[in-house]
């Protein structure tokens, strides 16, 4: 099981120092979608750069032209590129086979907005990505809705890709999503808002390194 830190509401040299506090604690940095959308590409580059050792996520959300979108996302540097569930199979399909020609670049599908977790679970499973995400974005979060029960069922249906999960996640509820056994555990607000971010990353990872 591994822990990524999420990093949405911060520009590039901030997003740079509360790495440098939590490096240790972490295997994998997301920039996220508001980064990228403000900062570009830029972002992911500055950040492997910055991190060679750590895995970098690109949380670009893809809906469509996905073996173009992985290409431009792995130039920069990510390991780990996101298109969402709820995209054309061919887009996820395109994403995949572009990974591939990258050389170890992985497909994060993300299922968020998607009605019929269990069957397209299953669909996005079969075009061989390599991780299956529920989420429970900003906006439902809000609404007091988590992704707990999502993983449940998922993790019920998938039988190749590895599974992950994101939606306000704090070191409280962490127990919670550990029990069910996704591979990759994603937070962010439950580091970057707390005052004592190492402490806080600290005691995530040791909880998800016990629930190897
Ligand atoms: O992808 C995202 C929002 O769309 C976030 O990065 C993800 O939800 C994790 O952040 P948090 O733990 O604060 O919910």
């Amino acid at each position: 099981m591994e822990l990524q830190l999420a990093l949405d509401l911060v520009n590039i040299p901030e997003g740079i120092a509360l790495v440098k506090e939590v490096e240790t604690f972490i295997d994998v940095v997301e920039i996220g979608t508001p980064i990228i959308i403000n900062e570009g590409l830029h972002a992911v580059k500055a950040m492997k750069e910055a991190f060679p050792n750590l895995k970098v996520l690109a949380d670009l959300k893809v809906m469509d032209a996905g073996g173009y979108e992985v290409m431009k996302a792995s130039e920069a540097g990510a390991d780990i590129v996101t298109i969402l569930a709820v995209a054309e199979d061919a887009t996820i399909r395109g994403a995949v086979e572009e990974a591939r020609k990258q050389g170890g670049k992985k497909i994060l599908v993300d299922m968020i907005g998607v009605k019929n977790l269990e069957q397209r679970a299953k669909e996005v499973d079969s075009l061989g990505v390599d991780y299956i995400c529920v989420h429970t974005g900003y906006d439902l979060q809000a609404e007091g809705e988590s992704p707990f029960e999502a993983l449940k069922t998922v993790k019920g249906v998938v039988k190749h890709a590895k599974t992950a999960v994101a939606g306000g996640i704090k070191l409280g509820t962490l127990p919670e999503v550990i029990a069910a056994k996704p591979d990759l555990v994603i937070v962010g607000g439950g580091i970057t808002g707390e005052d004592n971010k190492q402490t806080v990353a600290a005691q995530m990872q040791q909880l998800v390194k016990q629930g190897v």
